[in-house]
């Protein structure tokens, strides 16, 4: 059977009266790259959430490779970039140890790292760049280095389903560029990568397919067929391309 690694059957969110999701369907196969596109308040966050398990919809379904997500999140099999705004930076903890939370899943009860946890957390540190700073407290680095601290701990876990909520949001290219080879990679050796962005431009490169989302689907398809400026006014509002290929 050629399962959905992400299958998301006509779910509908409400928070009270706000309705988050209305009959939401996708599914994305394994290995595929799919960006998430849509305005503040199109419900980005709260798919994500909900295909974690965190937020339970009204109604519909999530399965990840054919499990419910609470069970693909105890396996480990479930990654998660938070957007910047839902960390609290200060927490006296390492860039190491936020890698090393990657493999707590591998660990069982004691949460002992073993050497193949520190191989593993050594060899994340090194693709995203930042063995230098891993003994920085996680909050004294910059933007894009948070960033990609936080991808080095789902590339640790070794997760087979890859979320990331605004990855490229206040970072710099070069920290772009380089979350995006990652991406592409981890997709390459099988995993499942669905990432939300703004950053239009950067979409083709990075993206097998992408989602215009309002609190349905309003498209899904290849990035250059969705991100058409017409299918983005209606989504946004506005010409949301107009500013050229160089910004
Ligand atoms: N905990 C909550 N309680 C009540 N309403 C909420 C809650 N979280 C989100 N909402 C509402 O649900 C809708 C979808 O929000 P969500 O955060 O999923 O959107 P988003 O696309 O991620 O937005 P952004 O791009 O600004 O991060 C919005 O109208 C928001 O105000």
């Amino acid at each position: 059977m050629s399962a959905s690694a992400i299958h998301v059957d006509d779910v509908t969110v409400h928070y009270g009266d706000v309705l988050a999701l209305d009959h939401v369907t996708l599914d994305i196969a394994p290995g595929r790259v799919c960006g998430l596109v849509g305005m503040n308040g199109s419900g980005k966050s709260t798919l994500f959430k909900t295909i974690m398990g965190i937020v339970r919809p009204d109604s519909g379904t999530v399965l990840l490779d054919g499990a419910p997500p609470s069970e693909a999140r105890t396996a480990g099999r479930l990654g998660y970039v938070p957007q910047s705004e839902d960390v609290d930076w200060a927490f006296p903890i390492s860039v190491r140890d936020v890698v090393m939370m990657g493999r707590y899943g591998h660990m069982g009860f004691t949460r002992r790292p073993k050497r193949t946890d520190h191989e593993a957390v050594d060899q994340a540190l090194e693709r995203v760049e930042l063995t230098d700073l891993s003994r920085r407290q996680i909050g004294q680095l910059s933007g894009g280095q948070k960033k990609r601290a936080f991808v080095a701990r789902g590339i640790a876990q070794g997760a087979t389903t890859l979320l990331l909520d605004e990855p490229f949001a206040g970072v710099d290219k070069r920290s772009e560029a380089t979350i995006t080879r990652l991406l592409r990679e981890v997709a390459a050796a099988g995993a499942t990568v669905l990432v939300s962005t703004h950053d239009l431009h950067a979409l083709p490169r990075l993206a097998d397919e992408a989602i215009l989302l309002m609190r349905r689907v309003l498209l899904h398809g290849e990035p250059s067929a969705v991100l058409t400026p017409d299918n983005l006014a209606l989504a946004f509002g506005l010409d949301v391309l107009d500013r050229g290929d160089d910004a």
